[in-house]
């Protein structure tokens, strides 16, 4: 993931490959809810790992719900079976409205029947996402439920830890037109108060029933049938049609009467199905779908293909599927499994009702962007509660590349950049605005894009940014390079590293491949003078980068590679010209999306003689001198400074005099003298340039 304040995205070119998708967040949040409200454990696999879920798997673990990792991946829940052994908690949500919803009705009528007392809260955004319209519902069923803050929004206080009797009798009213999740929440939590009998498995300790057995029930079958009624238009069927299929199996088979009424039936109650795998996120499909049919297929790809979710999938938003076919995307498909090709070029135009895939839909408004006029995406109220308001924020980034947007109170209409710019896209802590404006650095201006806070894809898709790097490409020209050349213990290495961290990019420590080619020759006692033999060794040396370790041929070489002597066999290692050239290649590939730091002697001289900043490092031999001696010092290697000086001059002498790409500043290169500025102010200082550099400099 890029923990990092902005991830700029060089200008993509095309895209092939693919893409196995993290689970659903729809349907590992009400899994891992049904599999604690029910009987026996269940082994969940494939459960997305994000914040949304975390959120989620924290809440329960608070409730006394035992969760355990299993070898084969799964994640094993302990099911309480409607018990409830901890009656006082604060749950803490972030901004998981797939866990606070569901949550706040679940513990509501479990705190009534039970007589315990839960605090629920999340981050100041999920404080200002209404959830009136359940919290009415909930308190016309007899739960007491206080909102702490404004009313009719989070947090909540639910019970007073005595028990309720509650109003079971009349259908239960809830309004279904400003989220489908008021809906979901009363649907998984009502099973809970079908029955009055209590199981005679599970008191909060979790037991299997044994394989191929009903577990018992203690008391006789009484209960009622339980009804929702919808009031207003439902929308967001989709994801009711999630929850009822996953009720199903966790055993509850609710009726439905249209979209307007719900009957739980009598005598229900939630039984594990034992193991239950997790689809891939339909939603996260979107973007790949839109990569697809945005992107020229690379040579010798057949397009992209997404593994993880297919035409059989539960989820809502697989029929983005049919809108991308809309705006000419070519998809094939199997159960499990996608294939998008480019078809239409440019994209059409469209005009449609979006309320059946109001997540995905945000997709859309970016492929709009590449299409040949004016497209309209309606029936989409509910993005203005969702993590942001999601058409306002839609409207003002696609501004950015110069679209002309019009916004309405429950829809979009975007027309293409006549000409395109670009911009900062500032992305409102939500996951699904940073990832559909990445896509957006397909444009046909090859202009990058900045995407700010990169890090808030963690809500559902952590590692998007790399997926999605995986499978594009561009031309190496595209891809920026920053390299910092200068003599040894300049600070390099340690600027580089820096410098890659902050922006996201690869790393290239140059000087390592000539002390690994050095190490390699000591150990085949190849001569350091023979340059043929050297230069065997350079053109296929058994080198790997793994946790942070350096191993060649399979022995760790990461404290030896650092050694002075290395360093110094290294220096003249690197003398021969057919060592150099051997490396060459190597070093070329490491130029990879997003961008790369590279630091050594020649990386902005030979190496990469187009990169866009290059930065000659240097400081007083005295003052790397001392810094190399308390570098060693501090890691207990003896070290005497006057050697260390001499040493250091000599590799000096040796690295700015040989013949071949010899030490010296590129003709355009900016010199930085750090023997007065500390490591930050040295970064600072490079990220600045950088910054100046960057189409972003205005922004
Ligand atoms: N600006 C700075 N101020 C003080 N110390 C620094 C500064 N930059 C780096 N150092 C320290 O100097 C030492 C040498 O730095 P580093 O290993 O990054 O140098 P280098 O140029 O990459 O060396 P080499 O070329 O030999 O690999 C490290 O201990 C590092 O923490
Ligand atoms: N691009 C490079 C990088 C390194 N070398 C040589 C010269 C150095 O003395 C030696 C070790 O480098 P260090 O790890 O200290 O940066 O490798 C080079 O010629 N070209």
């Amino acid at each position: 993931m890029y923990a990092i304040d902005h991830l700029d995205v060089p200008p993509l070119h095309s895209a092939g490959g693919t893409v196995r998708l993290p689970g659903s967040k729809s349907i590992s949040n009400r899994v891992l809810l049904l599999a604690a409200l029910s009987v026996g454990y269940t082994d969940i696999a494939d459960l997305l790992d994000s914040d949304d879920t975390r959120v989620m798997l924290a809440a329960l673990a608070q409730l006394g719900c035992r969760i355990e990792p299993q070898a084969d991946g799964a994640l094993r829940v302990h099911g309480l079976g409607g018990a409830l052994p901890v009656k006082q908690a604060q749950l803490f949500l972030g901004n998981a409205g797939t866990a606070m919803r569901p949550l706040t009705a679940a513990l509501a009528l479990l705190a009534s029947v039970h007589g315990g007392a839960f605090e629920l809260s999340g981050i100041a955004r999920m404080h200002e996402r209404p959830i009136g319209d359940l919290v009415d519902a909930l308190r016309q069923l007899g739960c007491p439920v206080d909102c702490l803050g404004q009313d009719g929004y989070p947090p909540l206080r639910l019970g007073n830890g005595t028990p309720q009797t509650l109003a079971l009798d009349q259908p239960i009213r809830v309004r279904g037109d400003v989220s489908s999740q008021f809906l979901t929440a009363l649907l998984l939590a009502l099973p809970l108060v079908a029955t009055n009998r209590a199981p005679t498995l599970g008191t909060g300790v979790s037991s299997q029933p044994p394989e191929g057995t009903v577990p018992s029930w203690g008391g006789p079958a009484t209960g009622r049938d339980i009804v929702i009624e919808v009031v207003g238009e439902l929308i967001s069927r989709p994801y009711i049609e999630i929850t009822l299929n996953l009720l199903e199996r966790f055993s509850v088979s609710v009726r439905r009467d249209g979209w307007q009424r719900f009957t739980i039936p009598a005598g229900c109650r939630y039984t594990s199905p034992g193991r239950i795998p997790v689809e891939g996120d339909a939603s996260s499909a979107s973007y790949f779908i839109a990569l697809g049919a945005l992107a020229s297929p690379t040579p010798g790809s057949d397009g992209i293909t997404i593994e993880g979710v297919g035409l059989s999938s539960i989820q809502g938003d697989i029929r983005f599927v049919e809108a991308a076919r809309l705006m000419g995307a070519d998809i094939s498909g199997e159960a499990n499994r996608l294939h998008i090709r480019r078809g239409a070029w440019p994209l059409k135009a469209i005009d449609l009702d979006c309320n059946h895939i109001p997540d995905a839909a945000m997709t859309l408004a970016v492929m709009a962007l590449f299409a040949d006029g004016p497209s309209t995406l309606r029936n989409i109220a509910s993005w203005r509660v969702k993590e942001t308001d999601r058409i306002a924020a839609m409207a003002t980034e696609c501004r950015k590349f110069g679209a002309l947007v019009e916004e309405g109170a429950d829809f979009i209409r975007i027309t293409p950049p006549s000409s395109w710019t670009t911009g900062s896209i500032h992305t409102y802590d939500d996951h699904r605005v940073a990832m559909c404006f990445s896509l957006a650095a397909f444009n046909p201006a090859g202009l990058p894009v900045r995407i700010e806070d990169p890090k808030c894809v963690a809500k559902t898709f952590p590692d998007y940014f790399e997926t999605l790097f995986e499978v594009c490409q561009t031309p190496a020209q595209a891809i920026p390079v920053i390299c910092i050349d200068g003599p040894t213990a300049s600070g390099k290495g340690t600027l580089a590293s820096e410098v890659a961290q902050r922006l996201g990019y690869q790393l290239l420590d140059s000087g390592a491949l000539y002390r690994a080619t050095a190490l390699a020759a000591q150990d085949a006692g190849v001569d350091l003078d023979d340059e043929p033999g050297l230069a065997r060794l350079a053109a296929q040396l058994p080198l790997a980068f793994r946790d942070h370790k350096v191993f060649l041929g399979g022995r760790d070489i990461t404290d030896p590679l650092r050694l002075e002597s290395t360093g110094g066999m290294a220096s003249r290692v690197s003398q021969h010209l057919a060592v150099r050239s051997a490396l060459h290649a190597l070093q070329l590939s490491f130029r990879r999306l997003p961008g790369l730091v590279a630091d050594g002697r020649d990386m902005g001289t030979v190496i990469f003689p187009d990169a866009p900043l290059k930065v000659y490092l240097t400081a007083s031999a005295e003052q790397r001198a001392q810094r190399r001696h308390k570098q060693l010092i501090s890691k207990g290697i003896a070290a005497n400074i006057d050697s260390l000086l001499a040493d250091l001059k000599m590799r000096d002498h040796r690295d700015s005099s040989r013949a071949h790409a010899p030490l010296k500043p590129a003709e355009d290169a900016l010199l930085l003298d750090n023997s007065e500025l500390g490591i930050e102010q040295s970064v600072q200082q490079v990220l600045n340039w950088w910054q100046g550099k960057t189409v972003f400099s205005e922004t």
